[in-house]
Protein backbone atom coordinates (compact mmCIF):
# COMPACT_ATOMS: atom_id res chain seq x y z
CA UNK A 1 0.00 0.00 0.00
CA UNK A 2 3.05 2.50 0.62
CA UNK A 3 4.31 1.54 -2.36
CA UNK A 4 1.23 2.93 -3.83
CA UNK A 5 1.16 6.11 -2.13
CA UNK A 6 4.35 7.00 -3.15
CA UNK A 7 4.12 6.21 -7.16
CA UNK A 8 0.69 8.24 -6.97
CA UNK A 9 3.40 10.82 -5.25
CA UNK A 10 5.61 10.44 -7.77
CA UNK A 11 3.04 11.18 -10.55
CA UNK A 12 1.89 14.59 -8.79
CA UNK A 13 5.47 15.15 -8.91
CA UNK A 14 5.36 15.60 -12.04
CA UNK A 15 2.74 18.65 -12.21
CA UNK A 16 4.85 20.52 -10.48
CA UNK A 17 7.16 23.79 -12.18
CA UNK A 18 9.36 25.99 -11.38
CA UNK A 19 8.52 28.66 -9.45
CA UNK A 20 5.19 27.27 -8.20
CA UNK A 21 3.43 28.29 -5.06
CA UNK A 22 2.53 24.56 -3.43
CA UNK A 23 0.02 23.88 -0.77
CA UNK A 24 1.84 21.08 1.39
CA UNK A 25 -0.94 18.39 2.50
CA UNK A 26 -0.74 16.21 5.52
CA UNK A 27 -1.03 12.42 6.02
CA UNK A 28 1.13 9.75 5.01
CA UNK A 29 0.56 10.03 1.33
CA UNK A 30 1.49 13.70 1.52
CA UNK A 31 4.60 12.55 3.27
CA UNK A 32 5.92 10.44 0.34
CA UNK A 33 5.23 13.77 -2.19
CA UNK A 34 6.99 16.23 0.38
CA UNK A 35 10.25 13.45 0.71
CA UNK A 36 10.08 13.18 -3.31
CA UNK A 37 9.69 17.17 -4.01
CA UNK A 38 12.84 17.38 -1.05
CA UNK A 39 14.78 15.81 -3.42
CA UNK A 40 13.93 17.75 -6.28
CA UNK A 41 14.42 20.92 -4.63
CA UNK A 42 18.11 19.62 -3.39
CA UNK A 43 18.52 19.09 -7.11
CA UNK A 44 17.81 22.63 -7.90
CA UNK A 45 14.02 23.25 -8.33
CA UNK A 46 12.53 26.65 -6.96
CA UNK A 47 9.25 26.18 -5.24
CA UNK A 48 7.81 27.40 -2.25
CA UNK A 49 5.36 25.69 0.10
CA UNK A 50 2.45 26.26 2.70
CA UNK A 51 2.35 23.55 4.89
CA UNK A 52 -1.22 22.38 5.98
CA UNK A 53 -0.06 20.68 9.47
CA UNK A 54 2.64 21.26 12.07
CA UNK A 55 3.94 17.82 10.83
CA UNK A 56 4.16 18.75 7.56
CA UNK A 57 5.91 22.03 8.01
CA UNK A 58 8.57 20.01 10.50
CA UNK A 59 9.20 17.08 7.13
CA UNK A 60 9.40 20.01 4.76
CA UNK A 61 11.74 22.01 7.08
CA UNK A 62 14.02 18.78 7.11
CA UNK A 63 13.79 17.80 3.28
CA UNK A 64 14.65 21.20 2.65
CA UNK A 65 11.70 22.50 0.82
CA UNK A 66 11.55 26.56 0.95
CA UNK A 67 8.39 27.65 3.23
CA UNK A 68 5.90 30.68 2.99
CA UNK A 69 2.37 31.38 4.36
CA UNK A 70 -0.49 32.42 3.18
CA UNK A 71 0.02 35.76 4.30
CA UNK A 72 2.80 36.40 2.27
CA UNK A 73 1.31 35.32 -1.06
CA UNK A 74 -1.39 36.31 -2.89
CA UNK A 75 -2.78 32.27 -4.23
CA UNK A 76 -1.50 28.96 -4.80
CA UNK A 77 -0.39 27.73 -7.76
CA UNK A 78 -1.02 24.05 -6.95
CA UNK A 79 -1.84 22.08 -3.38
CA UNK A 80 -1.11 18.48 -3.85
CA UNK A 81 -2.82 16.53 -0.98
CA UNK A 82 -4.30 12.86 0.44
CA UNK A 83 -7.61 11.85 1.44
CA UNK A 84 -9.27 9.46 3.12
CA UNK A 85 -12.05 8.59 0.45
CA UNK A 86 -12.89 10.31 -3.00
CA UNK A 87 -15.80 10.13 -4.94
CA UNK A 88 -16.30 10.11 -8.88
CA UNK A 89 -17.31 13.83 -8.55
CA UNK A 90 -13.60 14.38 -6.64
CA UNK A 91 -15.82 15.58 -3.23
CA UNK A 92 -13.72 14.26 -0.59
CA UNK A 93 -13.74 13.18 3.38
CA UNK A 94 -10.52 14.20 4.42
CA UNK A 95 -9.31 15.05 8.01
CA UNK A 96 -8.46 11.43 9.26
CA UNK A 97 -5.05 12.67 10.74
CA UNK A 98 -6.79 16.40 11.34
CA UNK A 99 -5.52 18.53 9.35
CA UNK A 100 -8.64 19.11 8.05
CA UNK A 101 -8.68 22.93 8.83
CA UNK A 102 -5.77 23.97 7.54
CA UNK A 103 -6.10 21.92 4.52
CA UNK A 104 -9.14 23.06 3.66
CA UNK A 105 -7.42 26.85 3.66
CA UNK A 106 -5.17 25.37 1.88
CA UNK A 107 -6.83 23.97 -0.63
CA UNK A 108 -9.32 26.73 -1.24
CA UNK A 109 -6.43 29.69 -1.84
CA UNK A 110 -4.95 27.44 -4.27
CA UNK A 111 -5.76 27.46 -7.98
CA UNK A 112 -5.38 23.81 -8.60
CA UNK A 113 -5.97 20.74 -5.97
CA UNK A 114 -4.37 17.38 -6.91
CA UNK A 115 -5.35 14.83 -5.09
CA UNK A 116 -3.11 11.62 -4.12
CA UNK A 117 -4.40 8.57 -2.91
CA UNK A 118 -3.93 4.51 -3.55
CA UNK A 119 -7.34 2.93 -5.34
CA UNK A 120 -8.70 2.04 -1.84
CA UNK A 121 -9.75 5.16 -1.40
CA UNK A 122 -12.17 5.87 -4.41
CA UNK A 123 -15.73 5.55 -3.69
CA UNK A 124 -19.15 5.61 -5.11
CA UNK A 125 -20.51 7.07 -2.17
CA UNK A 126 -19.07 8.86 0.57
CA UNK A 127 -19.77 7.93 4.14
CA UNK A 128 -17.51 4.81 4.95
CA UNK A 129 -14.92 6.52 6.48
CA UNK A 130 -16.21 8.59 9.69
CA UNK A 131 -16.70 11.77 8.69
CA UNK A 132 -14.84 14.43 11.15
CA UNK A 133 -16.06 17.64 12.40
CA UNK A 134 -13.51 20.37 14.17
CA UNK A 135 -15.60 21.55 16.92
CA UNK A 136 -14.88 24.23 19.54
CA UNK A 137 -14.42 22.78 22.99
CA UNK A 138 -16.71 25.64 24.51
CA UNK A 139 -20.45 24.53 24.97
CA UNK A 140 -19.53 20.87 23.15
CA UNK A 141 -23.02 19.35 23.97
CA UNK A 142 -24.93 22.05 22.08
CA UNK A 143 -22.70 21.95 19.31
CA UNK A 144 -23.23 18.08 18.93
CA UNK A 145 -27.09 18.92 19.32
CA UNK A 146 -27.10 21.31 16.61
CA UNK A 147 -25.02 18.26 14.62
CA UNK A 148 -27.21 15.94 15.07
CA UNK A 149 -30.59 17.98 13.75
CA UNK A 150 -27.99 18.96 10.26
CA UNK A 151 -27.61 14.89 10.22
CA UNK A 152 -31.21 14.51 10.56
CA UNK A 153 -32.14 17.15 7.65
CA UNK A 154 -29.52 15.62 5.50
CA UNK A 155 -31.29 12.16 6.31
CA UNK A 156 -28.10 10.44 7.53
CA UNK A 157 -27.56 9.57 11.41
CA UNK A 158 -24.13 8.24 13.10
CA UNK A 159 -22.78 8.02 16.32
CA UNK A 160 -20.00 10.77 17.57
CA UNK A 161 -16.99 9.69 18.99
CA UNK A 162 -14.92 12.25 20.51
CA UNK A 163 -11.18 11.66 18.79
CA UNK A 164 -8.91 10.74 21.33
CA UNK A 165 -5.22 11.03 21.06
CA UNK A 166 -3.14 8.44 20.30
CA UNK A 167 -0.85 7.71 23.28
CA UNK A 168 -3.90 5.53 24.76
CA UNK A 169 -3.60 7.58 28.20
CA UNK A 170 -7.39 9.11 27.27
CA UNK A 171 -6.40 12.27 26.42
CA UNK A 172 -8.66 14.33 24.08
CA UNK A 173 -7.06 15.31 20.61
CA UNK A 174 -6.06 18.47 20.19
CA UNK A 175 -5.90 19.75 16.32
CA UNK A 176 -2.76 22.62 15.74
CA UNK A 177 -5.67 24.77 16.14
CA UNK A 178 -6.44 24.06 19.45
CA UNK A 179 -9.73 22.46 18.33
CA UNK A 180 -11.14 18.55 19.02
CA UNK A 181 -12.65 16.63 16.82
CA UNK A 182 -16.07 14.94 16.20
CA UNK A 183 -15.67 11.76 13.91
CA UNK A 184 -18.91 10.34 12.75
CA UNK A 185 -19.88 7.13 10.82
CA UNK A 186 -22.69 8.21 8.77
CA UNK A 187 -22.75 5.27 6.09
CA UNK A 188 -23.39 6.78 2.84
CA UNK A 189 -23.67 10.61 1.74
CA UNK A 190 -26.49 11.18 0.17
CA UNK A 191 -26.19 14.88 -0.94
CA UNK A 192 -22.64 15.71 0.30
CA UNK A 193 -22.77 19.63 -0.63
CA UNK A 194 -25.86 20.10 1.52
CA UNK A 195 -24.65 18.21 4.54
CA UNK A 196 -21.75 20.60 4.22
CA UNK A 197 -23.95 23.33 4.03
CA UNK A 198 -25.86 22.56 6.92
CA UNK A 199 -22.41 21.65 9.15
CA UNK A 200 -21.01 24.84 8.05
CA UNK A 201 -24.04 27.06 9.23
CA UNK A 202 -23.29 25.64 12.85
CA UNK A 203 -21.52 27.96 15.39
CA UNK A 204 -19.62 25.58 17.36
CA UNK A 205 -18.30 23.64 13.96
CA UNK A 206 -15.11 24.97 13.45
CA UNK A 207 -15.02 22.97 9.65
CA UNK A 208 -15.45 19.54 8.35
CA UNK A 209 -13.88 16.58 6.35
CA UNK A 210 -16.38 17.19 3.44
CA UNK A 211 -14.35 18.73 0.47
CA UNK A 212 -16.94 19.98 -1.90
CA UNK A 213 -15.66 20.83 -5.58
CA UNK A 214 -12.12 21.76 -3.97
CA UNK A 215 -10.97 18.70 -5.58
CA UNK A 216 -9.65 19.41 -9.07
CA UNK A 217 -7.44 16.19 -10.26
CA UNK A 218 -7.18 12.73 -8.73
CA UNK A 219 -4.05 10.44 -8.66
CA UNK A 220 -5.17 6.83 -7.85
CA UNK A 221 -2.42 4.39 -7.60
CA UNK A 222 -3.28 0.72 -7.79
CA UNK A 223 -2.56 -3.01 -8.94
CA UNK A 224 -3.05 -2.00 -11.88
CA UNK A 225 -1.26 1.43 -12.57
CA UNK A 226 -1.97 4.61 -12.32
CA UNK A 227 -5.63 6.40 -12.86
CA UNK A 228 -6.06 10.06 -13.42
CA UNK A 229 -9.64 11.47 -13.20
CA UNK A 230 -10.59 15.46 -13.33
CA UNK A 231 -13.38 16.56 -11.83
CA UNK A 232 -16.36 16.08 -14.22
O1 LIG B 1 -5.99 15.09 8.25
C1 LIG B 1 -5.45 14.33 7.45
C2 LIG B 1 -5.61 14.41 6.00
O2 LIG B 1 -6.89 14.81 5.58
C3 LIG B 1 -5.08 13.27 5.19
O3 LIG B 1 -4.82 13.77 3.91
C4 LIG B 1 -6.01 12.10 5.05
O4 LIG B 1 -6.37 11.65 6.33
C5 LIG B 1 -5.37 10.95 4.26
O5 LIG B 1 -4.25 10.48 4.94
P1 LIG B 1 -3.41 9.25 4.42
O6 LIG B 1 -2.72 9.67 3.18
O7 LIG B 1 -2.47 8.95 5.56
O8 LIG B 1 -4.38 8.11 4.21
Amino acid sequence: MDALKRQAAARALEEVRSGMKLGLGTGSTAKHFVDLLGEKVRAGLKVVGVPTSEATRAQAEACGVPLTTLDDVDHLDLTIDGADEINPALDLIKGGGGALLREKIVANASDRMIVIADETKWVERLGRFPLPVEVIPFGLAATQRAMTEAFAKAGVSGQMVLRKAGAGDGHVFVTDGGHWIIDVRLGEIEDPPRLAGLLSAIPGVVEHGLFIGLGSTAILAGAQGIRVIQRP
